[in-house]
């Protein structure tokens, strides 16, 4: 063992929150590492495993690294909870008080999970938000690194919740909303408390929503270093102020254009390996095919985004008003409330008949990168806006909850490639912000958001800083071992 011990590579436990939108930047960390010849250990949920094996290619094709194993747990959620909308909070409640105790004595019967071809674990990295993870590792004495799905803008908005109530900033029960933020250092003079992640919109200061995300976020000094699934010319003046608070900070992002410039280098297939809960339905780049360059609004809000019918009626209007073509996700768990049986306008199926099309469920970044997309009518979640960016396509934001609020106002404000509606859900609002990114300002948000593309894809090539970023990353895992 001590003689295999010199030449076995680290072993990296990567584990996610088992929810779409963190296991698929999670996988692509994942696929990054394996390409460098490290051992992988994959947790990931027992619901997210079956919904893998059932929707995608992904559980096979990480066969081809034989350093990656893919181990499942329970989530501690029964098969049939809906895990979306607000109702998605039970995932990190249930994973904190079930999935952790199992963890760790899943973790000590397998002694680590070393066997005489792997090492024992070198070192855990761990979603941002699994505190028992952190836990764990300091228990066992094993170095801890944090990976955050989200931006930095929001995990540094979130990192401020101290400062933010020390000043008097946040406001309660929707009052305030438009006032600006002063006590973010890098944030001030745009971003209105509106704007903050939506945890910060509290009935009072005591409200335990406000003081999870605040340790949540806080939490992530313990490790020793973090990860963030950003790039430096987007996020780099943000990311300095984390760095006074946590000294090693790898931004190695946008991971999905990482992972493919990475496999181009190496001449393997870089096609997109789809890391999907749903099963896509490729019929709508069919579709795409038979539209103009740059006609279609890509509509789609994610995973876990619920709306009513009544929202999905005002989007409805205000899409087939516009007089765009529009390529619109409406997954199948995504409506929420009273159906009231209403028969769906006729002007709204013949508008969609002339000019749409709808699916449960899209391989996004391959529509993304379709010619005919020129636009993104999207809830802001972290990968959609980086996948957005990383294509050059710009966005009308609806945020949902949580990060996306901070996301779109970021979009809007500081990035200028795309437009913020947040807080309405009208028609005419709706129509107007297509009219407006598809017709009236096109040449300038696409002109914007090339130049935008264009700094991302450089990040992640050869020289670039997120390129660098994750072979120092890379080689600092490699001096954990002894
Ligand atoms: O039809 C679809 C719709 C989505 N996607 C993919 O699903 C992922 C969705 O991720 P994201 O845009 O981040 O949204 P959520 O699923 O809502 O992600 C959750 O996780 C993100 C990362 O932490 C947060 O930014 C969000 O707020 C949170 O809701 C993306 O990779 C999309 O490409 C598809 O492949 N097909």
């Amino acid at each position: 063992m001590a003689s295999q011990g010199a030449i076995l590579p680290p072993h990296v436990l990567i584990f996610p929150l088992p929810v779409q939108g963190h296991v698929t930047s999670m996988l692509k960390l994942a696929e990054l590492l394996c390409l460098s010849g490290l051992d992988i250990t994959f947790m990931v949920s027992d619901f997210s495993y079956n919904r893998l094996l059932k929707h995608t290619t992904v559980v096979s094709s990480f066969k081809q690294y034989p350093g990656f194993h893919f181990q499942s747990i329970t989530d501690g959620l029964p098969d049939d909870h809906p895990r979306v909308g607000e109702q998605v909070v039970d995932t990190l409640t249930s994973t904190k008080n079930i999935t952790g105790p199992l963890f760790k004595q899943m973790m000590s019967e397998k002694n680590l999970f070393g066997s005489g071809t792997r090492r024992p674990i070198s070192c855990i990295i761990a979603d941002g938000v699994l505190t028992f993870a952190g836990d764990f590792a300091e228990e066992k004495g094993i170095p801890l690194i944090y990976f955050r799905t989200i931006s930095s803008c929001s995990f540094w908005a979130s990192f401020c919740i101290p400062e933010l109530i020390e000043a008097g900033e946040i406001f309660v029960q929707g009052t305030g909303m438009d006032q600006l933020v002063k006590s973010i250092p890098g944030m001030e003079g745009f971003l209105r408390f509106r704007d903050l992640p939506s945890f910060c919109r509290v009935n009072d200061l005591n409200e335990p929503k406000l003081h999870m995300m605040k340790s949540l976020t806080r939490q992530t000094t313990r490790a020793q270093a973090a990860i963030f699934n950003t790039f430096e010319d987007l996020e780099g003046s943000i990311v300095s102020h984390i760095q006074k608070h946590i000294p090693k900070v790898f931004t190695i992002g946008p991971n999905h254009s990482h992972l493919k410039s990475r496999l181009a280098e190496k001449k393997v297939d870089n096609s997109v390996l789809s890391g999907s809960f749903w099963a896509e339905d490729r019929s709508c780049l069919d579709w795409l095919n038979a539209q103009p360059s740059n006609s279609v609004i890509y509509v789609s809000f994610g995973s876990i985004t619920v709306v009513t019918k009544e929202q999905l009626l005002e989007f409805w209007h205000g899409l087939v008003n516009s007089g765009q073509r529009f390529l619109w996700v409406m997954r199948p768990d995504s409506i929420v409330g009273e159906d009231e049986k209403n028969q769906t306008p006729i002007e709204l199926e013949e508008g969609t008949k002339a000019r749409g099309y709808m699916v449960g469920w899209a391989p996004q970044e391959e529509v993304l990168n379709h010619e005919a997309v020129g636009g993104f009518l999207t809830h802001s979640g972290w990968n959609s806006t980086l996948e957005s960016i990383v294509v050059g396509v710009p966005m009308i934001c609806w945020p949902y909850f949580a990060d996306q609020t901070i996301n779109s106002r970021f979009v809007s404000e500081v990035w200028k490639i795309g437009l913020d509606i947040k807080d309405t859900c009208d028609r005419e609002i709706i129509e107007k912000a297509v009219r407006e990114l598809m017709e009236e300002r096109k040449d300038e948000f696409l002109e914007r958001s090339e130049n935008m593309a264009k700094l991302a894809r450089k990040a992640v090539s050869e020289g670039g800083s997120s390129y660098s970023n994750l072979n120092a990353l890379i080689d600092y895992i490699k001096t954990m071992i002894i």
